[in-house]
């Protein structure tokens, strides 16, 4: 059987290439176990979005997940996919709607990034141009150099060069479903902000639909368009938006889990471009080092962003650093932060440079000015605010 991607049916309506999932009634009664670790679960996945399962140990999140794959089989009730009760689905069919991502991508220790990302696909009978050309093709969407990584063997790459392998697995068959449970629960919180932010760049572009289980709340209102909080037993706490979770809780149980410091929490909700930029003066290299020295001056600026000939940040030294008489692209990397990442990575961002602020790129690394840490808190004092007022007028 040869099955292709572009073969694929699935509901490709305004750029969602995503499926509805429907779950009703659905219970899971594990053999031996008083209690069902699923009771009566119903909810509705919309064809497109990110939705994120949250909820404390062993409330039935994995359990839930499973199901939907049917790597664990309900006690009851139905769960469908595009309208199609996945029972009368066939394994083949169910691996072609579905990726399956996990913790660390767990790839086979044994096989290389290509023979683990072409699982799927040669299952599914696909000829090994097109095996090949998609590798190539996933390989350059997660952001690993094909010809770098292709023959690599899983231990010869970072736990987050794994993770992204993991992803793009996931991908391979182009399933408008992908379920994943943990899926940067065991990189550095580093490479898991860069991992989150390539996730949300991905789905920009494919519109899947994206069930994720994690046990941490802070991802799931930056990556989640919306946010399932279960209780015990896979009772649903409450199903919305990030930010009515946030602002209104259903219950106390969703306010502990939720935890204090909200506006903290809302710093994971807003973006970089939301907040306004500072734009202090900027060098290109090439530029007469005593003219730009005199600029700085004139603006009070004792540091100077400098440019490549294509706008793109490349340093950001002290004036006292400016030497020779043209300046020269700086040797030291530049940290920057794009502008649709969260406040809350900005921070992190912030906190390792020594000039108290970011330099923020928009698309191709374009430079767009600069975030300091008083742009930060003047914009969660308004949000405060402006949560106050909402409160206030209800
Ligand atoms: N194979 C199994 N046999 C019996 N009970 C199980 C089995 N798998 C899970 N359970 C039980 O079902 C309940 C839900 O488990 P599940 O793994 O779905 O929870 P979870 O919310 O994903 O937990 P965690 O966050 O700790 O991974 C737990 O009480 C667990 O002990």
């Amino acid at each position: 059987m040869t099955t292709a991607p572009e073969q694929e049916t699935t509901s490709q309506q305004g750029g969602v290439s995503g499926a509805e999932i429907v779950l009703e009634d659905v219970v899971k009664q594990y053999p031996g176990q008083d209690v069902p670790a699923v009771d009566q679960l119903s909810l509705t996945i919309p064809a497109g979005e990110i939705v994120m399962f949250v909820g404390p140990s062993g409330c039935g999140k994995t359990t839930s997940l499973k199901m939907i794959n049917r790597l664990i089989e309900p006690t009851s009730g139905t769960i469908r996919i595009d309208g199609e009760d996945v029972r009368d689905q066939s394994p083949d069919q169910l691996r072609r709607h579905v990726g399956y991502v996990i913790q660390g991508g767990s790839l086979f220790p044994h096989m290389t990034v290509e023979q683990n990302i072409a699982i799927v696909p040669k299952l599914l009978g696909w000829n090994g141009n097109q095996v090949r050309d998609r590798v190539g093709e996933l390989l350059d969407l997660v952001g690993l150099d094909p010809q770098r990584y292709r023959g690599r063997y899983p231990r010869e790459l970072s736990g987050g060069q794994q993770q992204r392998v993991g992803v793009a697995r996931g991908l391979a068959a182009d399933p408008p479903v992908i379920l994943m449970d943990e899926p940067f629960g065991a990189v550095d919180p580093i490479t898991r902000q860069r991992l989150q932010d390539e996730l949300l760049s991905i789905q920009r572009e494919l519109r899947k639909t994206i069930v994720c289980v994690t046990h941490d709340i802070d991802e799931a209102i930056k990556l989640g368009d919306r946010i399932l909080i279960l209780q015990e037993g896979a009772q649903v706490a409450q199903y919305d938006v990030p930010e009515a979770i946030l602002a209104t809780p259903a219950n106390d149980f969703v306010a502990d889990f939720v935890g204090a410091g909200s506006s903290l929490k809302s710093l994971s909700l807003a973006r970089v471009a939301e907040v306004e930029l500072l734009s202090p003066t900027t060098a290109q290299v090439g530029d007469s080092t005593a003219e730009v020295k005199q600029r700085a001056e004139a603006n009070g600026d004792r540091a100077v962003i400098v440019l490549d000939s294509r706008n793109r940040p490349v340093g950001w030294p002290w004036l006292r650093q400016l030497k020779g008489d043209t300046i020269v692209e700086p040797t030291e990397d530049l940290v920057n932060i794009d502008q649709r990442a969260t406040l809350n990575d900005a921070l992190d961002t912030m906190l390792s440079s020594s000039h108290g602020g970011a330099v923020v790129t928009g698309d191709r690394d374009q430079y767009l000015g600069v975030i300091d840490f008083r742009a930060v808190t003047g914009h969660v004092q308004a949000m405060e605010e402006q949560a106050m007022e909402e409160q206030a007028g209800e």
